[in-house]
């Protein structure tokens, strides 16, 4: 073969690899939903343009959500980038000495000599999407306003990283907006309750005192509670009283209003899990076995990761060993890292771990699953409060979000007021709304609780959870 052949084919099959390579970029990227608020993926340079900053992995979506940043920090996205080395300088001034090793803190704390501390393992986040080239070059980052994390802060908690895996395939997300609309049909077992029962009473013009006895006992059948229920009877008589109800669509309208006004409308429901100036948002997710805690997580994690940012989880459920795997695949979904304990490792050396990690790699949010309590065992739920007590070691607590499951009912009442005890609560999740004629529980939780009902869990699909949108809400019940 001559040797012009031979450039030839080399020639044309370099080609073929250019061109395959570019088809499979384009095609990978059309995939992807990216209706993204363009200001969190932008990020001012040193030369005052502004430029994208992919902080998912190229794993982006819309954002129905509301994110916050708790406490008294300022959120910038300009802070210290991950793992950023000190500079290095020939003459460094003197530093203060570090504070104590906090895993001594942990390790005292949970009883355990500092050995155990090996207990806890890192996984790598998986290797992101082309789009990861995007990345600024560290070079180029704004200076910091504050030093970065001191470089002696201990890493011995946790194993070497293992290899990252290649070529790992991110999850894609639906799109976060308009989920709760959705609830509609998944709550259709209460619309027979609320709406059409209710609605039906009031439609039919002057009510006896019979016919308001009905109504009270299907909004308290609804789980809406004797308080919610009184008030929002009391204010359907005004407005009747007042000749504002005249027809079924005036009914309708009213009933809607004052459901909408008792769900308090203008409380915060946004989840604090922005980053602050100095560290990462924390977000604990507590609540008793079963109700879907680990889910949440994971389903948050990869609201958040579309909304462009970086995460860690930590698997401070040891209490069960498969919560931690099922933390696990979540994290390689959706392009999470992931900080894990052996089974019946301390969880609150876990939690610790998992913050230190975050903060060492300038991750923007972790999340924390802990362990399922039975809110019983007044043992257990004090290791709820040292979890907690140890984390804020590190960084404050942004958030405690409890997950309650609503099909429980009455019960999952008496489990928050524990756990309110133990932890004070920021907000609340309640999950499996889409399994229950009750969605009226909502009234009742913020009622006796007195926070928030920030996301609702509408079924085990990865995106089935939604912002709590009180006006979305009502309109699904009725
Ligand atoms: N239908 C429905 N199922 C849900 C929802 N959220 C979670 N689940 C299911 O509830 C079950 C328990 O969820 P987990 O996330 O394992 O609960 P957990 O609170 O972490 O449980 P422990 O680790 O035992 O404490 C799983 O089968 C989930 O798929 C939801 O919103 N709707």
């Amino acid at each position: 073969m001559s040797t012009e052949v031979l450039i030839g084919i080399i020639v044309g099959v370099v080609a073929l690899i250019v061109l395959i390579g570019v088809a499979g970029y384009l095609v990978n990227r059309r995939r992807q939903i990216s209706i993204s608020d363009k200001s969190a993926d932008q990020m001012e340079a040193t030369d005052g343009t502004t430029r994208e900053v992919d902080r998912s992995g190229g794993y982006q979506a819309g954002s129905g959500f509301n994110f916050s940043q708790g406490g008294a920090g300022s959120a910038t996205l300009d802070r210290p980038e991950p793992k950023r080395e000190p500079e290095p300088k020939p003459a460094p001034a003197p530093k203060p000495e570090p504070a104590p090793e906090p895993e001594r803190d942990v390790a005292s704390e949970a009883g355990e000599s500092p050995e155990s501390e090996t207990d806890t393992a890192v996984v790598p986040e998986p290797a992101v999407e082309p789009e990861a080239a995007v990345e600024p070059e560290p070079a180029v980052e704004p200076e910091p306003a504050v030093e970065p994390e001191p470089a002696v802060e201990p890493e011995a908690a946790v194993e070497p990283e293992p290899e990252p895996v290649p070529d790992a395939k991110l999850d894609e997300i639906e799109p976060t907006a308009g989920r709760l609309s959705r609830l509609r049909s998944r709550l259709s077992r209460s619309q027979g309750a609320i709406g059409a029962s209710v609605l039906g009473l009031l439609g039919a013009g002057d009510l006896d005192e019979d016919s308001w006895e009905e109504i009270e006992d299907t909004l308290v059948m609804a789980d809406l509670g004797t308080d919610a229920t009184g008030a929002v009877v009391e204010r359907l008589r005004e407005e009747l009283a007042a000749g504002k109800v005249r027809t079924a669509d005036d009914a309708r309208a009213a009933l809607k209003r004052i459901l909408v006004e008792q769900l308090r409308p203008e409380l915060d429901r946004s989840v604090k899990a922005l980053p602050h100036a100095d560290g990462p948002a924390v977000v604990l997710v507590v609540g008793v076995n079963g109700v879907g805690k680990t889910t949440t997580t994971g389903k948050l994690a990869r609201v958040l990761v579309a909304d462009g940012r970086r995460v860690t989880l930590g698997a401070a459920d040891t209490f069960r060993a498969a919560a931690a795997d099922q933390l696990q695949t979540w994290g390689e979904r959706v392009g999470a890292g992931i900080v894990r304990g052996k089974e019946s490792a301390d969880p609150a050396s876990v939690a610790f771990d998992a913050v230190s990690k975050g903060i060492d790699d300038g991750v923007d949010v972790v999340l924390i699953d802990t362990a399922g309590r039975l809110h019983t065992k007044a043992g257990l739920m004090d290791e709820l409060g040292k979890v907690k007590r140890v984390v804020e070691k590190k960084v404050p607590v942004d958030e405690v979000l409890l997950v309650l499951d609503a099909t429980v009912g009455q019960n999952g009442l008496m489990q928050a007021k524990v756990f309110a005890e133990i932890v004070s609560l920021t907000g609340v999740v309640l999950t499996k709304l889409d399994g229950t004629a009750k969605g009226g529980i909502v009234f009742r939780i913020q009622e006796e609780l007195g926070v928030p009902v920030k996301l609702v869990g509408l079924g085990e699909g990865a995106d089935d959870l939604a912002p709590f949108e009180p006006e979305a809400f009502v309109e699904a019940l009725l």
